[in-house]
């Protein structure tokens, strides 16, 4: 493949309500829309998970743009590319800047897959045909709002229910939501809001079986994780602590969690989620694939990756309709029982509705090599 030209868009896209976590509250998604064309005029499409304040790592829209216009696209500029998975090699000497090495990754991955005529499920080696779905339940106002949405989504028959909690916003609170749900699968999200000094609290969320708790303790910690697994019966998930293949190991080797949450942005691209999905498969670490408040494209992307194996417990990716009045695809992901059904068209499977893409870019501006 010889890319052509790249585009990127800076879009903003008004959440149908407010999203709020332990780390503040979302009412507007801003982020970067990556489109790539290679000689033949075809389009592949990545999106970066960076928000527009690094609350919930480091990077933003901006810095994500000035690594992708300074030093990324450079170097995709530079040779052909036979092989999207080349692209993990070719950007090792820039560290880290995973969400803005995924948003450019994502794209090539998805012109792979059109080039070969495959969709981007089959691309990676993924075999469901359909996937198992959860949702993720921002912190609300009152505990009976938080009832009433949980009960909203139960009935619409998404496969597990994913709270948000920080202190104050925790026991009593998944004591309600199991006590009116006692058996719908539920779990909790902390997003770094708790230290080792609150493990009296965390031992206590013990009494409601929990499927996981995610991310308890600080977003750079795998060591306070394994001596907080040690005490609780309630496997730990690892989100924010996870940034590459060597973390994943190293976190299973010192038994920091028991569940790993991939996210590709994360992780800096489909290549390294996948090896940690495989590295995980190994060790009997199930995997789900988590959300940041996604457009259609990186639904789409997630949909796909979320096809392998060992991806086998409900992921974060709802339907389009829960986050937004209209998504940037076509058809937009929708939900059935908890289940999507993945699409087997070429690539991400969903066609980009450039018309909306429209309505909701801010700026955008054309790179050549
Ligand atoms: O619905 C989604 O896309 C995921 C929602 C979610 O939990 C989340 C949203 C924004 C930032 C971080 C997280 C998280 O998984 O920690
Ligand atoms: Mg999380």
């Amino acid at each position: 493949m010889k890319i052509k030209q790249v585009i990127l868009r800076h879009l903003q896209m008004e959440l149908k309500s407010p999203f709020a976590t332990s780390f503040g509250a979302f009412t507007t998604k801003e982020f970067i829309l990556v489109e790539v064309i290679d000689e033949d005029g075809v389009s592949g499409w990545g999106e970066s998970v960076a928000f527009h304040s690094p609350w919930y790592n480091e990077e933003t829209v901006k810095t994500n743009w000035h690594m992708l216009e300074d030093f990324l696209l450079p170097l995709v500029f530079q040779t052909p590319i036979k092989h999207p998975d080349e692209l993990r090699q070719r950007f090792s000497t820039i560290r880290k800047n995973n969400m803005a090495k995924s948003a450019i990754e994502g794209a090539v991955w998805d012109l792979f897959a059109k080039k070969q005529n495959i969709s981007l499920s089959k691309a990676l080696g993924g075999t469901k045909k359909e996937i198992e779905v959860g949702i993720s339940i921002g912190i609300q106002k009152s505990v009976d709002d938080l009832l009433r949405v949980v009960e909203r989504y139960v009935s619409e028959g998404y496969r597990r229910i994913k709270l948000k909690i920080k202190p104050g916003w925790d026991v009593d609170v998944v004591r309600e939501v199991h006590r009116r749900f006692p058996n719908v699968p539920l779990m909790a999200d902390a997003n770094s809001a708790y230290s080792l000094q609150d493990i009296d609290r965390l031992k206590a969320l013990d009494e409601f079986q929990l499927m996981m708790i995610e991310q308890p303790l600080a977003a750079d910690d795998i060591v306070d994780h394994a001596a907080l697994q040690s005490q609780l019966s309630t496997p730990i998930c690892l989100d924010e602590s996870i940034h590459s293949y060597e973390d994943a190991r190293k976190a299973i080797k010192l038994g920091s969690c028991r569940v790993i949450n991939i996210k590709i942005g994360r992780v800096g691209g489909l290549t390294e989620a996948k090896r940690i999905h495989d590295l995980c498969q190994e060790h009997n670490i199930p995997v789900w694939c988590g959300g940041m408040l996604e457009s259609g494209v990186g639904r789409a992307h997630n949909i796909a990756i979320t096809t392998l194996e060992n991806f086998v417990m409900p992921g974060d990716t709802a339907a389009s309709s829960y986050y937004w009045e209209k998504d940037i695809i076509q058809p937009e992901v929708v939900v059935h029982h908890g289940m999507i059904t993945v699409l087997d068209k070429p690539g991400i499977g969903y066609e980009v509705d450039r018309r909306q893409v429209d309505v909701y870019t801010v700026t955008e501006k054309t790179y050549r090599p």
